[in-house]
């Protein structure tokens, strides 16, 4: 399968002909329509530079910025298509994620409303334009940034907003897991956004849009920003680290993979609802790192606790200048005859061939929110994995994490989150359309 059309399902319909896709790190696909002076700059970009890799979410090294925001605020992330937006795209340097209850009495209708205001805005601000309803002028100078807003549904919604013969099988809630500390103030909920941008005031300013277009219909239950490495702090791209400094996402599907789709994405028939073909299931976790604790410990058993080099990210038992994405070998021994990937190393016991073929692609996000009370940080990673079945995915992965993984001693999952992801706005349409009137 290539990374076209049918496998990422990203169509840049309606949003001209600039249009670039390339497999990025950690195979996210590239797909990004810069504006004309960001086009120009890209093609200048990749001429006097011998042998880059094609990045169209440009630099900020190259400067010669003109219209909205610069070269990287000017670059445009499709907002319709097959699938939505936000899912197989490059996590952009800032997210905002955010769940809604609906008010008492809004029923099928206030929802259909709702969710018709809030893909008006989505098709603007993605655009760089301002909302027509609302607008307060935060991303008045701002291009898109890369703007992707990403709209699930939790379970609680179907109840209230009479649709409970539609609420999908893959909804059912997920099993407690051994060490869950989950605090449902700042999880679950009826409706679920993650809004990504490579400006912070851009995600920001696209979630207040949100939110005031609700007015009434929902409000917050709760809010949480993350971020990840802004395009062009590396010299290359490549694939990000996360709080503890590993090299995190290095062996997600990949969108030209064969049965990528597959994994992701939900298909018409079988038992899924046919209003959700081309969506997906998000599962979300807050999980706090125990940092003073992980710090504590020397680099090699970091290693050892993940299953890969902190430098590189290859395999423990690869040879030097092997890379991330140099193939796992779990028989490899070290030296002393024993495993190179401990038993209880993430990566053995996360792995697909371990849990009967349980794929997800993972879209975290760090987040430091300051000191708790004990003055330990308030950090760690906003899990996002969307799969085509969370009964398939995650839930074995993190039955066997929660058991027998190095790692979890040093985690705690704070807040859970299982939402149904429609598929993106068909044209003319809105998103959840499917769902309202299919
Ligand atoms: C239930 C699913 C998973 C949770 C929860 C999870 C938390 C978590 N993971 C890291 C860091 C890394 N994870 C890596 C790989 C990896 N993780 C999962 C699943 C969950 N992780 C999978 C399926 C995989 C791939 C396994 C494989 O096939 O090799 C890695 C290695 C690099 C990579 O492939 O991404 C790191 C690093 C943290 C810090 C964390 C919770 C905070
Ligand atoms: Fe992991």
């Amino acid at each position: 399968m290539s990374t076209d059309h049918a496998s990422t399902g990203r169509n840049p319909a309606g949003h001209g002909p600039a249009d670039h896709a390339s497999a990025g790190p950690a195979g996210f696909t590239r797909r990004a329509l810069l504006g004309t002076a960001g086009a120009g700059l890209l093609v200048g970009a990749g001429a006097g530079v011998a042998g880059a890799v094609a990045y169209d979410r440009p630099d900020r090294s190259g400067r010669a910025a003109a219209g909205p925001g610069g070269a990287l605020g000017a670059a445009r992330m499709p907002f319709r298509g097959e699938h939505q937006a936000g899912i197989t795209d490059p996590p952009q340097a800032r997210v905002q994620l955010a769940a809604f209850d609906l008010a008492e009495g809004v029923g099928r209708d206030g929802l259909r409303t709702l969710l018709q205001r809030w893909t008006k805005a989505a098709d603007r601000l993605t655009a760089g334009e301002p909302s027509e309803e609302f607008d307060n002028q935060v991303a008045l100078d701002a291009g898109p940034c890369s703007l992707t807003v990403t709209v699930g549904f939790g379970a609680t919604l179907f109840d209230k907003a009479g649709l409970a013969d539609r609420r999908p099988p893959g909804l059912a809630p997920l099993p407690a897991f051994p060490g869950d500390a989950l605090d449902p103030a700042r999880g679950d909920g009826d409706l679920f956004v993650q809004i990504g941008a490579d400006d912070a005031l851009v995600a920001v300013h696209a979630l207040r849009v949100l939110q005031r277009l609700a007015a009434g219909t929902a409000a917050l239950r709760w809010q949480s920003a993350g971020f990840a490495r802004t395009p062009g702090a590396a010299a290359q791209p490549v694939t990000g680290r996360n709080l503890m400094g590993q090299i995190d996402g290095t062996n997600n599907p990949r969108p030209d993979e064969d049965g990528f789709a597959a994994k992701v994405f939900c298909a018409a028939g079988g038992d899924q609802p046919a209003w959700l073909a081309g969506g997906s299931y998000l599962v979300f976790r807050r999980i706090r790192m125990l940092l003073d604790n992980w710090e504590a410990l020397p680099v090699d058993r970091q290693e050892r606790v993940i299953g890969r080099r902190k430098s590189d990210g290859a395999p423990l038992g690869a040879p030097a200048g092997a890379g991330e994405r140099s193939p796992v070998d779990l028989t490899a021994q070290g030296p002393d005859g024993t495993l190179a990937i401990p038993a209880d190393a993430h990566i053995r016991v996360a792995a697909p061939a371990a849990n009967g073929g349980a794929a997800m692609l993972r879209r975290g996000f760090s987040y430091h929110d300051g000191l708790l009370p004990d003055g330990s940080p308030d950090a760690g990673l906003l899990f996002l994995a969307f799969q085509n079945d969370p009964g398939k995915g995650f839930t074995p992965v993190q039955r066997k994490l929660s058991r027998g993984d190095g790692l979890s001693r040093f985690l705690r999952h704070e807040a859970s989150g299982l939402y149904a992801l429609p598929p993106g706005a068909p044209p003319g349409g809105y998103l959840g359309q499917q769902l309202l009137e299919g």
